[in-house]
């Protein structure tokens, strides 16, 4: 579905931006797609960057890592502001962690869009509270193109869209991982919630 785009010497190709967007909950694999599709641009010879919000040091303070280890390396930022400046001469820019970023983040990506750039952003659509999370539904809006992906519900084995967190804490941001949170499907998401304020 999502071509390489064209770059070139060539004056009657024109350089075309556009967002992608690749949501769901923990562990479905976002990291993984977004991945895939930036080692596939690299293949093409576009020049790529990866940004990730500077809070997310889980892994690696620098690499994008995914649940089963795959890695790309990239750039830590701490406002979606940065990523016009250092972004701005790429053919394609990669995202990833996008729900940690500031509000600008919308605009941010609609620019580099707009400068002829593909934009591929990967971030959890919703919390742990099942609310949506930060800036992803406004991107969501702006993107032409939006992949939800799925986990396995760690109750029942169904298709999960919800990150459910084990640990005590209220507070938004918790990073963590199988240690704070499990993917699960509404029913079993909702089941988990009773008895919760
Ligand atoms: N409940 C689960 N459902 C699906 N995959 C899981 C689950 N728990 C662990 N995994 C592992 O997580 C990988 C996806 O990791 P990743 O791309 O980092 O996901 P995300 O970025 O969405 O959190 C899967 O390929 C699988 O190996
Ligand atoms: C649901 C939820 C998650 N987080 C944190 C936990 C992890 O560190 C990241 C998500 O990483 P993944 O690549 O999608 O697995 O976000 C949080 O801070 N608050 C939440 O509500
Ligand atoms: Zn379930």
């Amino acid at each position: 579905m999502f071509i390489e785009p064209r770059v070139g010497n060539s004056s009657h190709i024109a350089r075309r931006g556009w967002i992608e967007v690749i949501c769901g909950s923990m562990f479905s694999g976002k990291t993984e797609e977004l991945i895939r599709r930036l080692n596939r641009a690299k293949i093409a010879k576009q020049k790529v960057e990866i940004f990730k919000p500077a809070i997310d040091t889980r892994y690696h303070v620098e690499d994008v890592v995914s649940h089963n280890a795959n890695a790309i390396r990239s750039t830590p930022v701490s406002f979606a502001h940065d990523m016009l400046l250092l972004g701005s001469s790429c053919d394609v820019v990669g995202i990833d962690e996008a729900q940690f970023f500031d509000d600008a983040l919308m605009d941010v990506c609609v620019q580099l869009a707009n400068s002829g750039i593909r934009v591929i952003a990967a971030g959890l659509d919703m919390d742990y509270l099942g609310k949506p999370f930060g800036p992803m539904p406004a991107l969501m809006g702006v993107a032409e193109y939006v992949t939800k992906v799925h986990a396995v519900c760690m109750q029942c084995g169904d298709i999960a869209s919800y990150s459910f967190r084990n640990a005590a804490s209220a507070q938004k941001i918790l990073l963590g991982e199988t240690d704070s949170y499990e993917a699960r499907c509404r029913h079993c998401f909702l089941e988990g919630m009773k008895g919760r304020s």
